[in-house]
């Protein structure tokens, strides 16, 4: 499976050498490839499993302003915080409308969730809070270097996001515009801020040991996004085991309930 879309910008040896690098990491590591998403965007999925997914990962839709928000904070260039400040903008949206955190509300709503429900985080499985917060904290605590490059997986999301408009409009009565309108969106918005953070660590990672820092950072990355997934997959597909706390499955379902057993990838 392709999991890059956005062209090589390297224009020297050395710059290329190490761009390839980080992309070798994604190709090995992306959460493409996690047998949940392969479920989700290969049509196997029941509707609760559908819905777990969409109330997890709303937390790592509310977190990334904020990590967005904490690499702000920390950023002296006037330059680097003019151009950043836009993926803020872009997930929050203004005071009344627009932002991918509304729009992933429309996609909870698309899917028989009640979006106050799932904008609560009630219900979030633990494992997941801890991978994103890992991941909020990482930005906060690390060099700026490393705060973008742990960025970098957005690289391979544009590929993401495809395959799953594709998956989900060719296998789920749900998938109509609402529902997709985030992932059409982020089509628009991740080509530009991925080329610029790549631009910015290419220009810094100007020692092997700072290499080595920006590659490891792109490794955290790729670990806190497929940690979510393993997460969701022991909670909801089969033998399945929601940990205290988590969604049972009916809680904020505004659509049918789907009340049969959870079902496992080879079923
Ligand atoms: O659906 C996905 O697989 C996926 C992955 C990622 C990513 O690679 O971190 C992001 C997104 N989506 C996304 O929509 C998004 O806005 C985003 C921001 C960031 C980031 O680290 O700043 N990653 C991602």
């Amino acid at each position: 499976m392709q999991t890059s879309t956005s062209p090589q910008i390297s224009t020297s040896p050395e710059k290329a050498a190490f761009e390839a690098r980080l992309r070798a990491i994604g190709t090995a590591r992306y959460h493409d490839k996690h047998p949940f998403h392969q479920m989700l965007h290969g049509g196997a999925c029941s509707m609760t499993q559908v819905r777990a997914w969409v109330i997890n990962r709303y937390y790592y839709q509310s977190r990334i302003p904020m990590k967005d928000a904490a690499l702000l904070s920390r950023c002296e260039n006037p330059r680097l915080r003019r151009i950043w400040r836009s993926r803020i903008e872009d997930h929050d949206g203004g005071l009344a409308e627009g932002g991918g955190i509304r729009r992933w509300l429309r996609l909870a709503e698309a899917v028989g969730l009640d979006p106050d429900y799932v904008a609560s985080a009630r219900g979030v499985l633990p494992g997941i809070r801890f991978a994103v917060d890992a991941y909020v904290h990482f930005v906060r605590e690390k060099t700026l270097l490393e705060a973008v490059a742990s960025s970098l997986t957005e690289l391979f999301a544009p590929a993401i996001h495809e395959n799953r408009i594709a998956g989900l409009l060719k296998h789920y009565a749900f998938a109509g515009d609402a529902a997709l309108s985030y992932f059409r969106q982020r089509l628009n918005e991740a080509p530009q801020d991925v080329a610029f953070g790549l631009a910015y660590v290419l220009d810094h990672a100007d020692s092997l040991e700072k290499q080595d820092a920006a590659a490891a950072a792109l490794t955290f990355k790729t670990d806190v996004l497929w940690s979510q997934l393993d997460t969701l997959h022991s909670a909801y597909v089969a033998p399945a085991r929601i940990p205290p706390g988590g969604w049972d499955g009916r809680e904020g379902v505004t659509g049918e309930v789907d009340d049969r057993p959870l079902q496992g990838a080879a079923e």
